[in-house]
């Protein structure tokens, strides 16, 4: 048996292999230790190998989807090794020999299909990138798949947005030819996605024969039918199918003919900015507390999924758009059929994933079940849809309602109402609905009622009240007595019928013809009930499998049923409105929020959000956009409002209405966001340099269509180093990229670039000082800060008093101005820190000890303290009432 171990783990050693012994998967060596580590199972020993002992460990079949789940989420692969026959068979060739078994499948993250191993709400791709051509100009693709599904999906991309798109993507698996995954300038690129990204062989992306491999699996001549595909996409394509082939092995997975996505028709987005905008995930890679799921109201899987995709990629096209939401809008202005959509929706099990599971032989009656009752509430549903629907709601009523009305009867009549999970022991087919099942099962049931029967009369006969019919495993039926009455038995006319088979320590056991050929009846019955069950789970397979097409349509347009109903909730529950989208540049927004920061506001302190609005629109309607330049104290309120804006226009995108009084937004071709700072120690990169090769990205690709959000930037280095880095960015971002954008900074010089540059406006968080705290109104208004509160911020964050008593001074000092030369000379000059603190102690004293100071005379020190020239219009005033009051105190 190690023999024939070593030979499969010699075939699969970067799978842990799973072993088939019995009712356990067990692993060996180092498989053995790996598994034990990560699972916490027992580590024990199984004889000896080159003298040593064999390190074992193992998993109980029933449970094994859960182990199998915790190894795939690590990032192992796992190789299923069955018993390819009966052990019964492998003893008929000799005591000692082994019984068969062979690799089944390699379990990997891109191609499970197990309800346990997948997240409801998320798709699992399978991505295979190609790259085709050498020397300058090689032409890249990417093909995936979500196997538990069939959506299948091919695109070309360019070199330079490689990582955007996966990144979009989120594949679990990304498969890349060896020569790639090996290429030393290409790599580092691939470096972020980690464990994800595999290398296989070099054929499985031969380009020469990608197109007949595709022709084949899906039974077609040709793919012209299907869309003009560049060669770099049908290697991606024939790899994945490839790949595919190599993990299921025999069986066939069910895909949908690829479908190609063609540049241009959704919005870019870079990783930084996915990432930054917390779309799907939070920073810290949580999906709680994302936008996604903030907003998420649809109440299937597939409804989530479909959500997620096209939060990931928000279209460009104003008239698609549009059409999206007229869906939304139908069903906000009509609550009862929303309400009634959702409740008919809701707690529907996956039906996409139960065909595919069925499509793969890995499904059971659940799975028939789960295309029942999708069938039963899609049906009834459509049913009740009226007429006169907008476009996107009537295509889905009318996929629904081509659903396959007989197969819906079928599995209704055929199927219990919660079938099992294993079609294994049966159980599953309704009564009264195959007459010789019916039959056999009603054998089955007379003849233990016969058993019965012939309990009472052997006991009526013999005259021992105590004798008992039992069963076991060993013995099948048997008649038990006790010892003392055995006597009885055996004697007379007794001895020819009851036959001894077992002596036990109080009692005998004996069998009967009788007993025996109504066992034999027992069996056949159970197992011919079982036989007429399985075929008809075959047949109700092929019935579903031929209807594949139509129902994956109908579970589809569920989706979007769902997805429409669950934006239209959202809407009306948070007050969101329909935006108008179009092709011009505009972007005014009244009264915006951020719908995650208010989510979370609501559910703490109560507060409400302060809406805001925002408008880089053209002046004069055909121009270019604006940039607006905004300043204001820290904790004001600045990453919020540039947030909520880009969030705006991806929600805008979607099709969805939006967390705002009204907006109208020129569609938005591509989205840049830098908010916040972030280091990428894994890549080398200080949080400076990853600011900088972000900003650069923007600089270079964002055109008059882009939205471009960039929060402090320069704020990592040197002050006059950033100061003059975020100036000649933003005066790039006017004339270069003439895009629109949001620029907030801590940077209160870079205001003064309003005067000279046309596009840009400046606005300020409004704050309210009082009693020397600092107040934050979060309300976005025209105009520039006076200062950035820091050391108020600073304050209230629980910095020491002494420290912040401390940072006052400096900065009272520093405000003094003078050449730098003069600075430093201050900084020098300054005590140190214990020294000061002691001087301040010391004046406090000697203050107290003093007689108080004349208003007058602090009158007279405040206006000798006030630079005119350095003081705004409004800072100015400000300044005035607080002489006026020290006045008043005189
Ligand atoms: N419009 C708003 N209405 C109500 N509360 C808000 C609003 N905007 C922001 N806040 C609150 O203020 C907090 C700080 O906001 P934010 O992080 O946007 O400030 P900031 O100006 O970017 O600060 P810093 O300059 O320190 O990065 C938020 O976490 C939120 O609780």
């Amino acid at each position: 048996m190690m023999a024939q171990y070593i030979e499969i783990k010699a075939a699969n050693p970067d799978c842990l292999l799973f072993y088939r012994m019995g009712d356990f998967y067990e692993l060996f060596f180092e498989d053995a230790a790996e598994a034990s580590r990560a699972l916490g199972i027992a580590l024990t020993k199984r004889g000896k190998h080159l003298g040593e002992d064999i390190p074992m460990a193992g998993v109980p079949i029933h449970a094994a989807d859960d182990y199998l789940q915790k190894l795939i989420a690590l990032g192992h692969r796992v190789a299923v090794c069955e018993q390819m026959e009966d052990p019964a068979e492998a003893k008929k060739r000799g005591a000692k020999s082994v019984v068969k078994r062979d690799v089944v499948r390699l379990v990997t993250p891109g191609t499970i299909t197990e309800e346990a191993l997948l997240e409801p709400g998320r798709a699992n791709y399978l991505m295979t990138l190609s790259r085709i051509g050498g020397g300058e100009a090689p032409d890249y693709a990417l093909a995936w798949a979500d196997l538990s599904t069939g959506n299948f999906r091919t695109a070309a991309v360019s070199p330079e947005r490689i990582e955007a798109e996966i990144a979009a993507i989120e594949p679990s698996e990304i498969v890349v030819a060896e020569n790639l995954f090996h290429d030393e300038t290409f790599a580092p690129r691939l470096k972020r996605f980690g464990r994800a990204v595999r290398p296989e062989p070099q054929a499985f992306f031969d380009g020469s024969t990608a197109e007949a491999r595709i022709c084949r699996f899906f039974s077609v001549a040709t793919l012209e039918g299907l869309g003009r595909f560049s060669r770099a996409e049908l290697s991606a394509a024939a790899a994945l199918i490839a790949y595919l082939g190599k993990t299921q092995l025999a069986a066939r997975p069910m895909l949908e003919r690829p479908v190609q996505v063609s540049a241009g028709t959704t919005m870019e987005i870079d990783p930084a900015t996915r990432g930054s905008l917390e779309l799907t995930r939070t920073l810290s890679g949580r999906r709680q507390g994302s936008l996604l799921s903030t907003i998420d109201r649809t109440v299937t899987g597939a409804g989530s999924r479909l959500l997620t995709a096209r939060l990931a990629a928000p279209l460009t096209d104003p008239g698609a758009i549009a059409e999206r939401q007229d869906a939304v809008a139908f069903l906000v202005d009509d609550p009862d059929l929303r309400r009634a959509l959702r409740k008919a929706l809701a707690g529907l099990p996956d039906c996409e994933r139960a065909l595919s599971r069925l499509a793969l032989g890995r499904g059971g009656p659940r799975d028939l079940g789960a295309v029942r009752d999708c069938l039963d509430a899609a049906l009834t549903l459509a049913d009740g849809l009226s007429t006169d629907l907008p476009a996107e709601l009537a295509a889905a009523r009318d996929a629904v309602q081509a659903l396959p009305r007989d197969l819906a009867e079928a599995l209704a009549a055929r199927l219990v109402d919660a079938p099992p999970h294993l079609k294994r022991d049966g159980g599953f087919v309704r009564p009264g609905a195959i007459v010789a099942l019916d039959e056999a099962r009603a054998l089955g049931e007379d003849s233990r009622r016969v058993i019965a029967e012939l309990e009472s009369r052997y006991a009526a006969e013999t005259g021992i009240r105590g004798l008992r019919i039992k069963y076991n495993n060993v013995l099948g039926y048997f008649v038990e007595t006790s010892e003392a009455n055995a006597r009885t038995l055996k004697s007379g006319d007794g001895g020819a019928i009851f036959v001894h088979r077992q002596t036990m320590a109080n009692a005998m056991r004996f069998s009967t013809e009788e007993l025996s050929s109504l066992e034999s009846r027992i069996a056949g019955a159970a197992s011919e009930a079982l036989a007429i069950e399985l075929a008809c789970f075959d047949e109700l397979c092929v019935a579903v499998l031929d209807s594949a097409e139509a129902l994956r349509r109908g579970a589809e347009a569920l989706a979007v049923l769902d997805v429409s109903a669950a934006l239209a909730e959202i809407a009306v529950e948070a007050a969101w409105t329909r935006p108008h989208v179009d092709a011009s540049l505009a972007f005014a927004i009244g009264g915006g929020r951020h719908p995650v920061v208010e989510a979370a506001l609501k559910a703490g302190s109560g507060d409400p959000f302060v809406a805001n609005n925002c408008d880089l629109s053209p002046e004069n309607g055909d121009g270019k956009g604006a940039i607006w330049l905004l300043t204001g104290p820290n904790m004001g309120g600045k990453s919020t409002f540039l947030r909520q804006n880009a969030i705006i226009a991806v929600l805008a995108q979607i099709g969805a209405f939006v967390p705002a009084g009204s907006a109208h937004i020129g569609v938005v071709d591509r989205l840049f966001s830098r908010v916040g700072a972030s280091d990428d120690l894994a890549e080398g990169r200080s949080t400076f340099m990853v600011e900088m090769v972000e900003t650069a990205a923007i600089l270079n690709q964002a055109g008059e269509r882009a939205l471009v959000i960039l929060d402090e930037i320069g704020r990592g280095t040197a002050t006059y180093d950033g100061l003059s880095l975020a100036f000649a960015t933003v005066e790039h971002l006017h004339e270069a990229n003439c895009c629109r954008a949001l620029f907030a900074t801590h940077f209160h010089e870079m205001t003064a670039l309003a005067k000279k540059l046309s596009r840009i406006r400046n606005a300020t968080m409004r704050v309210k000082e009082y009693k020397g705290e600092v107040i934050f109104l979060h309300e976005v208004t025209a105009g520039v800060a006076d200062r950035s509160y820091g050391i108020q911020v600073a304050r209230l964050a629980g910095l020491p008093a002494s420290v912040v008593e401390r940072a006052r001074h400096v900065l009272a000092e520093l405000e003094k101005g003078g050449s730098q030369a003069r600075r430093t000379a201050f900084i020098d000059d300054l005590p140190l820190f214990s020294a000061a603190l002691d001087r301040q102690a010391e004046e406090a004293r000697s203050i107290s000890d003093k007689p108080p100071k004349t208003p007058h005379l602090e009158l007279a020190e405040a206006v000798a303290r006030l630079d005119p020239d350095a003081l705004s219009p409004k800072a100015a005033l400000e300044e005035l009432y607080r002489l006026k009051a020290l006045a008043a105190q005189g």
